[in-house]
């Protein structure tokens, strides 16, 4: 679910501004799930703009806490969320930790990175939304240390059943800035993509785990 309509459409028009969004269907990306795609979000691209990055720190601080209220701490599922989950801790003068796709092998071999208690409240913050899989592995080694999930907030989702399946299961609400559903009206509005491009985007968005495989 989007917190707002305002903040999901200026944030997809912030997306495109910053040509985050790349569309290759000759050359499929492959996803974190080795699902085959034609388009692919670089959130990790906001960092590298000083006014949009304070934007979506500033959003996502005022609609976590609206939503979730103040959490204790907030997590970054790494690597793709550390940057902007620092930021948004930072805004609201929160302690921060992010979380490993798995434990460190050396060292303390933890997955959880930071200072946490048993019992505190978590917000999650992530960059992006796939099939959730990623996510809810942050949320589950969370759990394991004791941390109280209140919510997870994400810069963007494609909105896919399953993703939506694999959070109603594992009892968790996403919130998030934008969606597909945004930016693609967007990106047919603005031109951004041609007609071509959209019917490749139809296609491949009816069948998105099997796109691409032949
Ligand atoms: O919803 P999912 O199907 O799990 O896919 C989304 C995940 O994929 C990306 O991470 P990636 O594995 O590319 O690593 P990174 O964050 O280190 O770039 C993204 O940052 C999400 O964490
Ligand atoms: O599923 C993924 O791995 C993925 C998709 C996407 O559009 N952007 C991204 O950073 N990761």
């Amino acid at each position: 679910m989007i917190f707002n309509k305002d903040t999901a459409e200026k944030t997809a028009e912030l997306l495109l501004q910053i040509n985050a969004i790349k569309l290759n269907p000759e050359n499929p990306f492959t996803w974190a799930s080795g699902w085959k795609s034609p388009i692919y979000c670089d959130n990790r691209l906001i960092l590298s703009f000083p006014i949009i990055r304070n934007y979506v720190r500033d959003e996502f601080a005022k609609n976590i806490e609206k939503q979730f209220g103040k959490p204790d701490v907030i997590a970054g599922v790494a690597t793709g969320a550390i940057g902007i989950g620092i930021l948004v801790a930072e805004s609201l003068g929160l302690p921060f930790v992010y979380v490993r796709p798995e434990a460190k092998k050396h060292g303390r071999q933890n997955q959880v990175e930071g200072f946490l208690q048993k019992g505190q409240n978590v917000v999650v913050v992530e960059d992006l939304i796939s099939t959730g899989n990623s996510s809810l592995m942050a949320v589950e080694a969370l759990r394991n240390e004791g941390a109280n999930i209140k919510g997870m907030a994400a810069i963007f989702t494609y909105g896919f059943g399953v993703a939506e399946e694999n959070f109603k299961s594992a009892n968790i609400d996403l919130y998030t800035l934008s969606n597909y559903e945004n930016l693609l009206e967007l990106a047919v509005q603005k031109q951004y993509i041609t007609e071509e491009q959209q019917s490749t985007l139809q296609e491949w968005n009816a069948i998105p785990s099997t796109w691409g495989q032949d």
